[in-house]
């Protein structure tokens, strides 16, 4: 008996399961083509922040965003009755007395920033970390565990995934089969595999490799995440997450030494104590010329869409960007701009 559905989405990370989500909230039916491969969303430290933290301002979208995370990650803890979502304080180091005049100034003339930072400085007060000119205080911060959120969808959720490489000869755009299943519309989430991708490849993807680090320490801190050129992430226990790096030039897809050594080497001018390092991994971000995240139709192929770009902030970026696409599927709502695939259909050769 041939299988119908509406919804065929390619890739299981992160922006995969937020647009599966939207299928299961709005009773669409749907299948997940997913390689299993462990790709960015298993490596992610998954932090999320609504701040970006050298210049003190709030990053596109914030406070809608926020909302959008908050109630998604949420909804996915009742469902698989899983912890996902980890709310958590982050204490940004200052690196000099400049830096907390500028931090006081700025909260003070932006309202928006009031809703996420605390303007008075934090002294710091903690055994094992080095911090003279004190913290800044960033609110609604915390982590996804996008690795056990993938996982335990998988495991629940296993009668809709199909466990293989998407194969682009399979599809036939005339009828909208996918082998012998028909498809209303296809949505590729395949993060940088994207390059692979004939019907997307022309979209300007970059494979920015990202490194993190997974510590024991066994010196008590606190519950907070801790950030100065580079981020300490407690993830439960004695475990810790330091991260990441950031390379559009490398030689290979493995962790390095190098890489190590740097995150370590920034790791020191703020943590003084004992740790052993017990994980080290990388992945790839995929990230768009322009930064922004990327979604819409094909310009020729008018069932299949993308859900791609989600950058360093797929946390923060897959749960309202699969709203938008989902929503202007099926009601025709506005794409806001800057997320527009249109954006590069200069880029399409015929
Ligand atoms: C070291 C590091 C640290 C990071 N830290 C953070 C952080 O703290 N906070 C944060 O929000 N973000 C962070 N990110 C970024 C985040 O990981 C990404 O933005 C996000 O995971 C991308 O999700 P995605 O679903 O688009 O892609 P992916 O996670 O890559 O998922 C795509 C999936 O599709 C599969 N796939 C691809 N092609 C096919 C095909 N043809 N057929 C079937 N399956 C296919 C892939 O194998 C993969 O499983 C970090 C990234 C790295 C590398």
């Amino acid at each position: 008996m041939p299988q119908k559905v509406d919804y065929l989405i390619v890739g299981l990370g992160i922006a995969g399961v937020c647009f599966a989500k939207q299928c299961l909230d709005n009773n669409k039916t749907f299948k997940i083509v997913a390689d299993n491969k462990k790709q960015a969303s298993h490596v992610a430290a998954g932090m999320y922040n609504p701040i970006i933290l050298f210049r003190f301002t709030t990053i596109h979208r914030a406070v809608e965003q926020m909302d959008q995370l908050v109630k998604t990650f949420g909804e996915f803890e009742s469902l698989l009755n899983q912890k996902i979502i980890h709310p958590k304080k982050i204490y940004r180091i200052f690196a000099n007395q400049h830096e907390t005049e500028i931090w006081v100034k700025k909260i003070s003339k932006k309202p928006i920033l009031q809703k996420f930072l605390n303007p008075e400085i934090i002294p710091n007060t903690f055994e094992g970390i080095h911090a003279p000119y004190g913290f800044g205080e960033v609110m609604h911060c915390g982590w996804v565990d996008m690795s056990l959120l993938i996982e335990s969808f998988k495991k629940q959720f296993n009668e809709h995934i199909i466990n293989e490489r998407f194969d682009y000869d399979s599809m036939d755009t005339e009828t909208n089969k996918y082998g012998d299943i028909e498809v209303k519309q296809v949505i590729f989430a395949e993060g940088v595999g994207l390059e692979h991708n004939p019907y997307f490849n022309y979209v300007p993807i970059i494979k920015n490799k990202g490194e993190i680090l997974e510590l024991e320490i066994d010196q008590e801190l606190p519950d907070i995440i801790f950030k100065s050129k580079n981020f300490l992430m407690p993830l439960g226990g004695n475990k810790y997450y330091v991260g990441a790096t950031y390379d559009v030039d490398y030689d290979s897809p493995e962790p390095t030494e190098a890489n190590k050594e740097l995150l370590l080497e920034k790791l020191s001018a703020y943590y003084k104590g004992e740790y052993t390092v017990v994980e080290h991994r990388a992945a790839f971000r995929p990230t768009i010329e322009d930064r922004r995240s990327i979604i819409g139709e094909h310009p020729k192929f008018k069932n299949m869409f993308l859900l791609n770009g989600m950058g360093t902030r797929g946390s923060f970026n897959a749960p309202s960007l699969s709203q938008y696409l989902f929503n202007h599927i099926e009601h025709k709502s506005e794409i806001p701009e800057e997320y527009k695939l249109s954006r590069f259909n200069h880029l399409l050769k015929d």
